[in-house]
């Protein structure tokens, strides 16, 4: 392995990440893998918490949905600019909130073995979606997770909801809503699945694609990271990534609007499963297929166009 200088207390790696508590997490995760593949102190890595416009929350009305703000790379922009200026050397994502292409210079070729892909339904009272009395109102500020809900429950009342754990079960309590929607993966990592009433299996609620992943970029031209990064790659996560996000691409979508995929790996086959919805929620689209490991990005978009090619003309009037 060829690396121009193993990293140490007065050139450690630095890991770019957001201040929120799940990015925390996830960045301490990857040193804490980084430090085992290669038998390395924790000097030789150094955490940089980076402000992103997303996290600027004083400059936008709460109850504005993310998707109005202008989604794409609204979590992501400063991280990149400090990674092409060299003020960090790596930065960890989670992958369902980032653009399916990369700025010139930086590339997103490394996965952490995925986490749980499911949702979670968190709620005081009830068990389950189906057990949600008519007409209860839920909380979610996903355009995925709002229309899949509409479909399948066109009498509940959908709110606006966002915030951090404690600020969602908060509002849970004192009856802005009755249930609201997590990632299983962002519960798990921050210690918190207790807070998941149960998680719901993907026939149920197909989870956005790459929900649960992880992903860490680089400067395309540092042979440090790229050699270091490669150790704590899961091969098995880029492939159903590639699949999911091969879909998402072809519908030029993003994780905030009602498009869902998810892939999983059986032996050396992938299974592909892609869900479109009209946003409030009276039309869904959806099919999957088998195909080989290494063809997910293929199959991906094939199965877009698919969807797209029985999609009725104004289908996708929310774009
Ligand atoms: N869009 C926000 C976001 N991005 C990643 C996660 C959770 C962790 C993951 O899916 O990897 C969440 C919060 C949520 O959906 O509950």
């Amino acid at each position: 392995m060829l690396m121009t200088q193993m990293p140490d207390a007065k050139s450690p790696l630095k890991i770019g990440t957001r201040g929120s508590p799940l990015a925390l997490a996830q960045a301490r995760e990857t040193r804490q893998r980084l430090m085992a593949a290669h038998g390395l102190p924790e000097e030789a890595f150094e955490i940089v918490v980076i402000k992103t416009t997303g996290d600027d929350r004083a400059m936008i009305a709460a109850d504005t949905p993310l998707k109005e703000i202008g989604n794409k790379g609204l979590f992501t922009k400063e991280i990149e600019e400090a990674m092409i200026a060299g003020r960090i050397d790596i930065a960890v994502h989670s992958m369902k909130d980032m653009p399916t292409e990369q700025p010139e210079g930086l590339v997103l070729d490394c996965y952490l073995p995925r986490e749980d892909v499911r949702d979670a339904f968190v709620c005081l009272d009830h068990d389950s979606i189906g057990m949600l009395p008519h007409g209860a109102t839920v909380g979610s500020s996903s355009l995925r997770r709002r229309a899949q809900l509409a479909h399948r429950r066109p009498d509940l009342e959908l709110v606006e909801f966002r915030g951090n754990v404690q600020t969602r079960l908060k509002k849970l309590e004192d009856g802005v809503a009755a249930a609201t929607f997590l990632a299983m993966a962002g519960l798990r990592r921050l210690g918190m699945e207790d807070v998941a009433r149960a998680a719901i299996s993907p026939e149920e609620m197909l989870p956005a694609v790459a929900q649960g992943a992880i992903g860490i970029e680089r400067r395309m031209a540092d042979a440090r990271a790229e050699a270091l990064l490669d150790a704590i790659h899961d091969i098995e996560t880029e492939h159903r990534l590639a699949a999911e996000r091969a879909f998402l691409a072809t519908l030029d979508g993003s994780c905030e609007t009602p498009i869902a995929g998810l892939a999983v790996i059986e032996g050396d086959r992938l299974w592909l499963r892609g869900e479109i919805l009209r946003p409030d929620g009276s039309e869904a689209l959806s099919d999957d297929r088998w195909g080989d490991i290494s063809d997910g990005a293929a199959m991906g978009e094939h199965l877009a166009r698919d969807l797209l090619s029985r999609a009725p003309k104004n289908f996708f009037d929310w774009r």
